[in-house]
Order: structure tokens, then sequence, then C-alpha cells
């Protein structure tokens, strides 16, 4: 279970005269096991920013996280070996195949050999990775680069896993296994938290959304409580009124 308490974060301006960007401003909610929860966005409204606190790549300017009862600020190690992050940038190396990816955060990991290809035959199967587990990842595809980088997210099968914008620039048959394999990982029991600027796409996926706009949470709950929190009948509609504006929550 992942808890967002209070979470701020500020950027100096890049100019001499530029006020500091507020990229997130007091967002706090809770992602908790054997659900889907979504960040759900536009362009700006800081999701990445506040994903990146929940995995330790950045340090809040004030509030908290905890991963499983274990706060980022007191033990930052057992955070990360608790969570499986895909991060925004994928990051893939470039002169490596896929499997030595894999296989290098395995490692990272301290798992053994045997443990290792086992879970990398897992993952290759059901990413449908095979065709290209051992080429060199120099040229793949954007589908190919981010399976990968999934792959190798979750080789030592962590409970809590972050995906930021997993469907960017994926076809449709492509985003529909890695839907179904999202399900399957909360089927699982895992927690699984996802950023989307799609309203189509968190719909489709999500037990819980959190909306968030201009660094800040607009409205948390189920579907059918978004539904009945805008007094619309449509998860749609429901989304733009809570946001005040659909601009930018298309695919
Ligand atoms: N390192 C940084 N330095 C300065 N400003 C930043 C930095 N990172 C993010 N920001 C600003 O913080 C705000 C939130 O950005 P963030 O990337 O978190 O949004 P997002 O919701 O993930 O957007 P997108 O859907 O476009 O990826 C934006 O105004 C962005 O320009």
């Amino acid at each position: 279970m992942i808890v967002a308490e209070h979470l701020r974060k500020t950027f100096p301006g890049k100019g001499k005269h530029d006020a500091p960007v507020v990229a997130v401003d007091d967002v706090s909610f809770t992602a908790p096991d054997g659900q889907i929860t979504g960040l759900l966005g536009p362009n700006g409204a800081g999701k990445t920013t506040t994903m990146r606190m929940l995995y330790t790549l950045m340090t809040p300017d004030s509030g908290s996280v905890s991963v499983d009862g274990i706060d980022t600020r007191v033990d930052p190690g057992a955070v990360r070996r608790a969570l499986g992050v895909l991060p925004d940038a994928r990051g893939v190396y470039k002169r490596l195949t896929a499997r030595e990816n894999i296989r290098y955060f395995g490692e990272l990991h301290g798992l053994s050999s045997q443990q290792m290809e086992q879970r990398i035959t897992e993952l290759a199967s059901t990413l449908e990775m095979e065709d290209f587990l051992d080429r060199r990842s120099e040229g793949f595809s954007q589908g190919q680069r981010t399976k990968t980088a999934i792959a190798r997210a979750l080789v030592h099968s962590p409970r809590n896993i972050i995906f930021d914008e997993p469907t960017n620039g994926l076809d449709v048959m492509t985003t529909r296994g890695l839907r179904g394999f999202l399900k399957q990982l909360r089927d699982d029991g895992h927690c699984v938290v996802f950023s989307s600027h799609i309203m189509q796409e968190v719909a489709a996926l999500c037990d819980r959304i959190v909306i968030i706009a201009h660094g800040r949470v607009m409205a948390e709950g189920s579907p059918d409580e978004l539904r009945e929190l805008a007094h619309e009948s449509n998860l749609e509609d429901a989304f733009v009124r809570l946001i005040g504006s659909e601009e930018g929550l298309h695919a």
C-alpha cells in the first residue's frame, strides 16, 4: 500500500525574475493493495513529480510518503525494494539486449541466476517479448522499449507497482495486452498506481481515481463515487466537471 500525505514540491524559476513553479501542492491519497489507482490529469498537472516523490527520486519540500508502512525518509532502500517502477524516461540501456537489461536489474536486486532466468521467461511470455528478447535494444520501437522497462521493473516481484504513463505511444493491441497485465497484477493482490492524461484509459482500468490539476487533488474515489460527487451519470462528464475543463484529457 502506498500513502501520500500533503506532498508539496516547488522548482525554482529558471530566469532571474521568474517565480518558482509549484508543481505539487498538498497532494494526499492512498493506493491500497489489490486495487489499481489511477492519477489522472492534463499535461503539467504534477503527476510525474508526484510519482517521483513516491519512488524516492525526489524529496518533497514537505509532506510524506510511506510504502507498506515504511516512510521514504526513514528507509528509502527498503521502500525501493518494495517498489517496481516504470519511470517517465524509460532508460533502457541501448547496448544491452532486452534480456540483459532485465538480468542487470535482477542482479542488482540479488536474485539467483535460476530465479532470474525463470522470472525472465515468465515476464517475456506474459508481455509477449520473445521475438525481441535477445536483440540489442538500440533501435527498439517505443512499445518494445516500454515492455523491456516494465519487465525490468518487475523482475524482483515487487508488491507495489508505479507506472508513469505506461501506454504512451503504444498501439491498440499492445495497450490491450498491458491493460490485461495490470488487471492480473491487481488480482494477484499488488498495489498498482499509474498515471495517464487519457480519461478513457483510467475509466477502463481503475478501481480508484485521483484527479490532479494544477498540482492539486481535485477529487478522489471509485468511478461510482466520482460520478456521484459530480452529479453526472457518465464518467467522462464527471471528470470534466471535477477538473473544471476538458482540455488535455483526451488521447
Ligand atoms: N525539474 C523541473 N524543473 C522545473 N520545473 C519542473 C521540473 N519538473 C516539473 N516541472 C514543472 O512542474 C509542473 C508539473 O510537471 P509534471 O511533469 O509533474 O506534470 P505531469 O502531470 O506529469 O505532466 P505530463 O502529462 O505533461 O507529463 C510543470 O509545470 C512542469 O513544468
